[in-house]
């Protein structure tokens, strides 16, 4: 298979996507500034936050997508992440195939194809359990160059302390017990995406990342070398995200929209890439657990406010995402309980 890392002249026909929907051009929108909030401010509960938490609530309903600065993660770990990710994805063809995703898999380096007629991301990727332990392909995780290993380390660790807390207020926000947010996520599934989306000679035929909504609680995404190159569809519009180059961009997921029963909006999201620069993230997804059932909060159901999700173990949840190609928001869709209005009769 051709790689993206060393594009040809001509791109090859498995990137191009011909119906390619087109980035709004400036006049025809606001540019998308995306609400940015101080974690410190969010998470002290003592702290005189109500009005940001209240402005928090009402960004994930009307975008599902917010930045936190002030985030507490120490710029020397953010450094040597952006050294030693840029380290591993210089490797040599032959040192990354030794992390290829195996088939019938999804952890490790490469793009998994979901089905034939899908399209090639223009983009290197590389996938991983990181919580439970016990999911963890630990002979992949040890295989990793140690620097990477141990910065992904101290990385992973920080940010699940603040994913929690974003879990938590988020639950709260729907009016849900911090009990009911634990007894979901804590101790959750979390799983992490590090993708290097090379330059492109011809970047409007290609896309770096297929459009699609995470199919996670949160996401929390960094990203590590400050170039631009995420989108969010806003009224139908493709709008490039400008970002703080410290902070963290958070993106409510479909899980997080089917447990608030629909209060809160996970944003379509794609990556488009450019013909000078490479770029780097690093995305961690929190999950709840495996055993966990999904589904609209209990104490939020009540004959006024009726389910409109279907209910799934986790598990078969991501056996069921990871089996479907990538399109949009389809698979959140697929959950929704399909109501028959009488002039369906
Ligand atoms: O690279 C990015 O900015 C976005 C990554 C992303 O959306 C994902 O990994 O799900
Ligand atoms: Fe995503």
């Amino acid at each position: 298979m051709a790689s993206p890392s060393q594009p040809e002249i001509a791109i090859p026909e498995m990137f191009i996507r011909p119906e390619l929907e087109p980035t709004a051009i400036q006049s025809d929108h606001e540019a998308a500034a995306i609400p940015i909030f101080d974690l410190k401010t969010l998470l002290c509960a003592g702290n005189d936050n109500t009005t940001q938490l209240h402005e928090l609530y009402d960004t994930c309903k009307e975008w599902g997508i917010f930045q936190v600065r002030n985030h507490g993660v120490s710029p020397q770990v953010l450094e040597n992440l952006q050294v030693e990710m840029e380290k591993f994805f210089n490797l040599s063809k032959e040192e990354k195939s030794k992390y290829q995703v195996e088939e019938g898999d999804f952890q490790g380096y490469g793009n998994v194809k979901r089905s034939k007629d899908e399209k090639v991301d223009w983009g290197e990727r590389f996938f991983m359990v990181i919580n439970p332990l016990e999911r963890r392909k630990a002979d992949l995780f040890e295989k990793l160059p140690l620097l990477l290993r141990e910065t992904l380390e101290t990385y992973f660790a920080e940010l699940r302390k603040i994913g929690m807390g974003l879990l938590r207020i988020l639950g709260e926000g729907v009016g849900m017990e911090i009990e009911e947010v634990d007894h979901i996520f804590d101790n959750g599934m979390q799983t992490t995406r590090m993708t290097y989306y090379p330059p492109c000679p011809n970047p409007e035929l290609v896309l770096g990342l297929t459009p699609h909504s995470d199919s996670t609680g949160i996401t929390i995404l960094h990203q590590v070398n400050a170039i631009e190159g995420l989108q969010i569809k806003k009224h139908g519009l493709w709008l490039p995200v400008s970002f703080h180059p410290n902070a963290f961009l958070v993106l409510v997921g479909d899980i997080f929209q089917i447990v608030s029963n629909g209060v809160y909006n996970s944003m379509e999201h794609r990556v488009v890439v450019n013909k000078e620069k490479g770029r780097l993230s690093i995305a961690m997804f929190m999950n709840p657990k495996y055993e966990a059932e999904i589904g609209p909060a209990k104490s939020l159901i009540s004959e006024e406010n009726p389910p409109l999700f279907r209910r799934m173990v986790m598990e078969d949840f991501v056996k069921d995402y990871f089996s479907r190609k990538l399109n949009g928001k389809a698979h959140l869709d697929n959950m929704r309980i399909k109501t028959t209005s009488p002039d369906d009769h």
